[in-house]
């Protein structure tokens, strides 16, 4: 099986009760197992500024399902808890990312593996280091990357511990 990481924010409606659905949709889809959650962050909007702040957290799960399936089967998520693309970076009520899968590397119009933009995001690699500190981008591991990114002083532990199914 493929060990994956993805990144899960919501910055609109009820944002916990939003990752606790995505959550349970993907520990409930099928050739999908759910190994580890990371706390959840309460972060500051980075790209486009005006707007609420999210929660973030990171996934860890295993699975069979190739990556342009697995992209399909977040979109999927994403649809079901009513995520509507308005404008780019903007409100969300639930963000799907794949970050990491395996150590594949890919890049075209549809999937960018690992995600492009996730080694300067701090409010992706502070859940992420969480749930495996043994990440490296290189040689160098995530811990040392998140000292460089720009929001990383914008990114607030807000619960453990917080999911029990919904
Ligand atoms: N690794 C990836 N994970 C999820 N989507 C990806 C990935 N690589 C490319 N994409 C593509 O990006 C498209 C736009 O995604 P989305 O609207 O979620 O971007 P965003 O979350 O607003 O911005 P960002 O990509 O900076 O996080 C998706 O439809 C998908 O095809
Ligand atoms: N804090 C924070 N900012 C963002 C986020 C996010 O999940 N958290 N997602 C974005 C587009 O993926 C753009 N900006």
């Amino acid at each position: 099986m493929s060990k994956v990481y993805l990144s899960l924010g919501s910055n609109l409606g009820d944002r916990e009760e939003n990752l606790k659905r995505a959550v349970f949709e993907l520990e409930h889809w099928e050739g999908i197992i759910l190994k580890k959650l990371s706390p959840i962050y309460e972060t500051k909007p980075v790209g486009y500024l005006n707007q609420d702040m999210f929660l973030n957290i990171a996934v860890k799960v295993e699975t069979n399902i190739k990556p342009y399936n697995l992209l399909k089967v977040v979109n999927e998520i994403e649809k079901k808890l009513k995520r509507e693309r308005l404008i780019r970076w903007g409100p969300r009520t639930i963000d799907i990312d794949i970050l990491l899968y395996d150590d594949i590397e890919l890049k075209d119009e549809v999937l960018t593996i690992p995600h492009p933009r996730m080694w300067e995001r701090a409010f992706v690699l502070i859940p992420l280091s969480d749930i495996n500190p043994f990440i490296k981008r290189g040689d160098v591991y995530i811990k040392d990357l998140i000292e460089k990114c720009p929001d990383k002083e914008g990114v607030k532990l807000y619960k453990e511990n917080w999911y029990n199914g919904v």
